[in-house]
């Protein structure tokens, strides 16, 4: 008889682009694992919580529970996934390449989901939150479609899937939903629309999860 292995429970919720990466990551790897809802938006945020600050206590989506460790910060959650389970590898071989896609996945987790993530429109305020929202992903975006412009084959670096197209599939999402207008951006656009039907990014999309509410379901 082996160890009981427990099965990696994730904290997410459904329209999270971070929880999102994290979902597509597991299901390319195909890692079974339980999602725990935690509404950003119920009682003005269930993240917010004594008891969920002591998972994570940025008190944000996602965290893992994998290992019996529980980590936080989806980026460092991706990394953990790539070293621990290096099947079906989501960065290159190639020192270079691997540059390029940290390099994309920081711009996107760094540069652009921050500064439209709830807190800030929050304290950005009601009036002013989607124009700053979209400012701040059209300004990132620019620089994400000239970095693809030198990395990308079929996906963002190469003809491989990487966590660079983990961190760019829900970005887009995000920028749909804020209006941004994505015409000057064919690359990503071109990305996106290759990776909208893969199992993996289907089954990770907001639209799928468990607690996305009826309206929005596909
Ligand atoms: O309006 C809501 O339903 C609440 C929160 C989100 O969607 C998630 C974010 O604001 C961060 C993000 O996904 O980048």
């Amino acid at each position: 008889m082996g160890d009981i292995v427990e099965k990696p429970v994730l904290y997410s919720y459904w329209r999270s682009s971070c929880s999102w990466r994290v979902r597509i990551a597991l299901n390319l790897k195909e890692i079974p694992y339980d999602i725990k809802a935690v509404s950003l938006i119920k009682g003005g945020g269930e993240q917010h919580c004594n008891e969920y600050r002591e998972v994570n206590p940025m008190e944000q989506v996602p965290s893992l529970c994998i290992d019996g460790h529980t980590l936080i910060e989806s980026l460092s959650i991706l990394h953990y996934l790539e070293e621990t389970r290096p099947q079906r590898p989501l960065m290159p071989q190639d020192c270079y390449k691997r540059a390029k896609v940290r390099e994309i996945c920081e711009v996107i987790s760094s540069g652009i989901q921050p500064l439209q993530n709830l807190v800030v429109l929050i304290y950005v305020g009601e009036e002013k939150k989607k124009e700053w929202a979209a400012h701040w992903m059209t300004r990132g975006f620019r620089a994400v479609e000239r970095l693809l412009s030198g990395s990308a084959g079929k996906y963002c670096v190469g003809d491989e899937i990487t966590l660079a197209d983990c961190c760019l599939v829900p970005q887009v999402f995000n920028a749909r939903r804020f209006h941004v207008d994505l015409r000057p951006f064919p690359i990503i656009l071109r990305i996106d629309r290759e990776l909208e039907h893969h199992p993996a990014f289907r089954a990770a999309h907001p639209s799928t999860q468990p607690d996305c509410p009826p309206e929005a379901a596909k």
